[in-house]
């Protein structure tokens, strides 16, 4: 459904993200990598909002650059969502309705009281949105992205300002829209992606290190991830930064690492999640790169 074809852009010589390709059916993909990665720079060029270095992304196999046809099917959320301060909500969603068309005035009425209750904004509806708090403003800019029920959504950080009640309303609309259409949220919230996601596309340095399912994202700490049981003397003298996590026993301090040969002599090989898998392979150097999983 969305494709990227050895989609890449670089600025002057050097590339924010190399060439890669992959094929998106419906379903929540979790875009992962940390800062400086890429991550914004393929959300673009996936919405059509930068033309590429090369290649090009397609949806149902027409390109996203291609005019109105081909953006009405997308919508894009970025990091900090830009509204017309004066605007309701009401207003605003409106407003977009109008723009994406293809729809009689009563089904656009329709579909904006359906998504402002699905993003629980109906009751502040009809304030102008500069009184609005960042998680409403969050909240708006989803209502927005999925106005026109399109087949793509791009939501970059789709949690960032919602307190516990409103990330679960958020992970439960996500899951009922994935039944029709690709979403791909980007995030350093690897719980987000857990709860969220089967698949994800991590990218360091503007390169594509992993496509696949989150569950094979384990292996690449797998025979690497070592846990021992430090006393509390122990663990204030080791490099704290090295450790992947540190939880206090009655005894000491349990801690675990990734590392080729154990860390001490006491040290044992242990099972690692997703995201440890995800945090060696993204510190893992050049032997590990395009090592995806499909
Ligand atoms: N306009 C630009 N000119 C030059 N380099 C750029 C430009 N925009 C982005 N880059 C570079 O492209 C690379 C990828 O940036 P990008 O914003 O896509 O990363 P990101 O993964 O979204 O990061 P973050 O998690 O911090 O938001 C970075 O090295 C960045 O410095």
């Amino acid at each position: 459904m969305l494709a990227a074809y050895n989609i890449g852009k670089k600025y002057k010589q050097i590339w924010a993200l190399e060439p890669l390709s992959f094929r998106l059916e419906r379903g929540i993909y979790g875009l992962l990598g940390p800062n400086g990665a890429g991550k914004s720079t393929l959300m673009r060029l996936l919405a059509g909002l930068m033309t590429p270095s090369t290649g090009e992304a397609t949806i149902q196999g027409v390109s996203v650059r291609n005019g109105v046809h081909a953006r009405s099917r997308i919508g894009y959320v970025p990091q900090t969502f830009q509204l017309y301060p004066n605007l309701t909500a009401r207003e605003l969603l409106r407003h977009t309705a109008r723009l994406k068309g293809g729809a009689s005035h009563a089904e656009q009425e329709k579909e904006v009281e359906r998504l402002l209750c699905s993003v629980n904004l109906e009751a502040k509806a009809d304030r102008p949105t500069r009184t609005y708090s960042s998680g409403m403003v969050k909240r708006l800019g989803i209502a927005q992205a999925l106005v026109g029920s399109p087949d793509v959504i791009i939501v970059d950080e789709p949690t960032t300002g919602l307190d516990p009640e409103e990330r679960l309303r958020l992970r439960n609309l996500l899951a009922e829209v994935a039944m029709r259409s690709v979403i791909l949220l980007s995030t350093h919230i690897l719980s987000d992606v857990e709860t969220s996601c089967k698949e994800a596309i991590v990218l360091t340095n503007g390169k594509l290190r992993y496509n696949g399912p989150l569950n094979g994202l384990s292996r690449y700490a797998q025979g690497r991830l070592w846990q021992w049981e430090a006393s509390e003397l122990e663990w204030r003298s080791m490099a704290q930064e090295r450790l992947l996590a540190a939880r206090r026993t009655a005894d000491g301090v349990l801690c675990r690492t990734i590392a080729d040969a154990p860390p001490t002599p006491y040290a044992q090989l242990a099972e690692p999640s997703m995201e440890e898998g995800y945090l060696a392979l993204i510190t893992d150097r050049e032997a590990r790169l395009h090592e995806c999983a499909r």
